[in-house]
């Protein structure tokens, strides 16, 4: 007792240590900055540059320099408890691009930071986030201090983890706020008092749209991580609105492998004079030179094959496959593991419940095996640095898009390999590559070794009819990615062997692919002359057409518009992309119809062709009526109801004529509304009868103790004195209804003696053609 007041005392001068200590580390900080204001006298937005490789330091007397070379966390002006976690979780030495970009960013400057995949980015941010509110102090009454935003959940999941081991010694409050997460409600209610948020643009939205008292005015420090893809059009829309609810005068840091450059974007953010920091742009590659990377050209129609002989000679390794829809990335990794390769398969795409992709997201992170994704893997995910093979199975959209996929290998310090597949008509994605110095070797397949899939593939989908719709919608989706893409240089849809493909994934027929059919009849009719023209001029592939390049630009925009998750273009990011939330209803019914246009994933088999096509108007505006005659052909509203046909559209009667038709709508509806009325009470009312009649027999049955048994079992069951199942009753009981409240026993010899097989075989048949007339 006498002790606790003396430990008392001893606990609060510690705690008064601790703070002075932490005061003289803030105003230190404080002063160091302040050493690194612009000179007002000359230019007071002149930024003061750091010369190459000469990031501040700590000099022996424990003061900062501005112009030190610094390689190390500890020569950084940093905070102890930041300090002590960076040695905690071994980071000691900085990467180039913490070097170069600290020393802007613990100063309060705007940076758009720029570094090969795998360089330690993560840490160039997340430092100066922590420090920012460390240096004001921030507390939880202080609100939302800091911001990273994050293009898909996985990454934004890793993001937080780095955060918690860098903020492990401070006391700021700090969430994950990412789609398709069922505690929302909970996720309101605390939302408040969280210091720093981890998100998807999606979901923050959602909080600043539909949460309480949420607000970001206090906000220090935004951050966008992949910056480039958030600022793509696939984003845009939520990030112009959540921009527009923060404060204009915060720290803004923007970082990616492929970073933007571009003004208008720069604008949105309101940057203000940001640092540029690129310190791979004079490097000999743009990927990490520690990554071997291929290429090889294959034709579409043994991609499978390919693929399927690749996984069978790497089955010691973690292999990533990048394809292009979520249905592919379905449909191959269903195939290949009903197949059975020897090695564990798993797939990731956007449209898969959160749970499970944050399941298989670590699986893969422990486990050998091989994981078949979309782009939605693609960017900034750190599988524990050990992928050893990225396969790029279908090309990707672009060169950016390349970069991120094989980044996933050869992270920090450890190598990788990586292999593109391209189809022929696509090989002009190789001078791509190599124009944004990608140092990638064209390498030949050995066909000897090459393992053929597709017989193995059609007995499958003929086991398995759902594998057969799969491929199916896969096929068709693989078909409309491509005609899609933006670049028509590499991606030629027509030049597709369509039918080969469709039977190198088992399928018996060619799904219709309407649009392709589209394309070619509008080639035709713009005239042999100018197509020829077109070809023989140069070399080069047809240019697409004023009409045809305006129609793929609407799609392209109608669809970005929407994640591209959403609509398996490239899936890519989450793509999350927060479908659920990004969407109006609007746009949500708009993807749905289109998805009826573009997606008649229905094998063509006889029955399929004679039907005549529905045409949906995918314009409509949502909620209206729409209804088909027996041909499929639209008929205005109500007009199926009215007895009229296309050419006697309501829409044209006059006003008088119309009320005395929507009278007479009323009366007879009022009409038929109390025949069924009657007709509902009868039916009540027979139901009654028959359930009275049925307890009776039950109790009579009871009471005689009667033998019969109707199960069949053995007479133990009937005849113990015990009331027979209530469902045996109820399944006679139900063949009352035929004959008008019958004895139960009189039933069942009805139905087992008085008519024979072949008399209840005609039965049925006369039932079945009665109702199909
Ligand atoms: N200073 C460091 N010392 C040791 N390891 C580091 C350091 N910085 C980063 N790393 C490690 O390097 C790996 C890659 O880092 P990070 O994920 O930040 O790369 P990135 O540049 O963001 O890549 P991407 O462009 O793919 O998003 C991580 O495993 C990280 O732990």
């Amino acid at each position: 007792m006498g002790n606790k007041p003396k430990s008392k005392s001893k606990s609060k001068a510690d705690r008064k240590e601790r703070r002075s200590a932490e005061l003289d580390e803030i105003s230190l900080l404080n002063e160091w900055i302040e050493s690194q204001k612009p000179d007002s006298s000359s230019n007071p937005l002149a930024l003061k540059p750091l010369p190459d490789n000469a990031p501040v330091g700590r000099l022996h007397d424990g003061s900062f320099s501005a112009y030190s070379a610094a390689t190390k966390f500890s020569e950084l002006p940093l905070s102890k408890k930041t300090m002590d976690a960076l040695k905690k979780a071994g980071y000691v030495n900085m990467t180039e691009i913490q070097r170069a970009s600290l020393p802007h960013a613990l100063c309060g400057r705007d940076v758009l930071g720029a570094a090969k995949t795998g360089s330690g980015k993560t840490l160039a941010f997340v430092i100066p986030v922590v420090e920012k509110l460390h240096k004001e102090r921030w507390g939880p009454e202080d609100g939302v201090g800091s911001i990273i935003i994050s293009p898909t959940r996985e990454l934004a999941g890793q993001l937080f983890d780095v955060l918690k081991t860098v903020g492990k010694f401070h006391n700021f409050s700090a969430g994950l706020l990412i789609g398709g997460r069922k505690d929302v409600e909970m996720e309101k209610e605390r939302v408040n008092e969280l210091n720093i948020l981890v998100c998807t643009p999606g979901r923050l939205l959602q909080h600043m749209d539909e949460t309480p008292n949420f607000e970001c005015s206090q906000l220090q420090i935004l951050v966008l991580d992949e910056a480039d893809r958030i600022l793509d059009v696939g984003f845009k829309k939520s990030l112009n609105a959540i921009v527009s609810q923060l404060p204009k005068h915060r720290q803004t840091m923007l970082f990616s492998a492929t970073q933007t450059k571009s003004v208008q974007d720069l604008a949105r953010l309101s940057l203000k004079n940001p640092e540029y920091i690129s310190v791979h742009e004079k490097a000999e590659s743009a990927t990490p030179s520690r990554l071997q990377q291929t290429v090889m050209t294959v034709p579409l129609d043994q991609k499978l094959d390919m693929l399927w002989s690749f996984v069978k000679a790497h089955l010691n390794s973690k292999i990533l496959v990048f394809l292009s829809t979520c249905k592919q990335v379905k449909f191959v990794f269903e195939a290949f593991k009903k197949l059975r390769p020897g090695i564990p398969l798993k797939c990731l795409h956007g449209r898969m419940k959160q749970e499970r992709r944050i399941n298989i997201y670590s699986q893969f992170c422990e486990q050998r095996s091989v994981l078949f994704c979309t782009d939605v893997a693609a960017r900034g995910l750190d599988f524990n640095k050990a992928v050893d093979w990225v396969v790029q199975a279908d090309c990707p959209e672009d060169v950016e898009s390349y970069i991120h996929r094989v980044g996933r290998t050869a992270r920090y310090l450890s190598g990788g390999r990586s292999v593109l597949f391209l189809t022929p008509s696509e090989m002009k994605m190789i001078d791509k590559l190599k124009a944004a110095k990608v140092p990638i070797q064209v390498i030949k397949p050995n066909m000897k070794r090459l393992q053929p899939v597709s017989g193995l593939l059609s007995s499958l989908l003929v086991k398995h009819s759902e594998l057969q719709e799969l491929a199916a919608k896969a096929f068709i989706r693989y078909m409309r990615c491509i005609y899609i893409q933006k670049d028509k240089t590499v991606f030629d849809v027509e030049k597709l062997p369509s039918d080969e493909f469709a039977a190198s994934m088992g399928l018996p027929l060619t799904p219709n692919i309407r649009f392709v059919k589209k394309l070619k009849g509008k080639r035709l009719s713009v005239g042999e002359s100018s197509v020829l023209e077109l070809k023989t001029s140069g070399g080069e592939p047809p240019a697409e057409t004023k009409r045809q390049k305006a129609e793929t630009n609407k799609l392209r925009e109608e669809n970005l518009d929407l994640p591209a998750e959403l609509l398996n273009l490239n899936d890519s990011q989450d793509e999350d992309v927060e479908k659920d939330l990004l969407l109006s209803k609007q746009t949500e019914n708009e993807g749905i119809e289109k998805s009826v246009e573009f997606g008649d994933a229905v094998l063509p088999t006889r029955i399929s062709k004679k039907k005549k096509k529905l045409k949906i108007n995918i314009h409509r505006p949502v909620g209206t009526r729409v209804v088909f005659d027996e041909q499929g052909n639209t008929l205005p509203p109500l007009a199926r109801v009215a007895g009229a046909n296309n050419d006697d559209d309501l829409s044209l009667l006059d006003k008088d004529k119309r009320d005395e038709y929507y009278k007479k709508m009323r009366e007879e509806l009022m009409k038929v509304d109390k025949v069924d009325k009657v007709l509902d009470r009868q039916r009540r009312r027979d139901k009654r009868v028959k359930e009275k009649m049925k307890l009776k027999r039950g109790l009579g049955d009871e009471e005689e103790g009667s033998d019969e048994d109707l199960s069949g079992s053995g007479g133990d069951e009937g005849t113990n004195g015990r009331k027979p199942k209530r469902s045996k009753i109820y399944f006679n009981s139900d063949n009352d209804d035929d004959d008008g409240g019958e004895t139960r026993g009189k039933k069942a010899s009805v139905l087992d003696d008085s008519i024979s097989l072949a008399e209840q075989e005609a039965l049925a048949l006369k039932l079945l053609d009665a109702m199909h007339q």
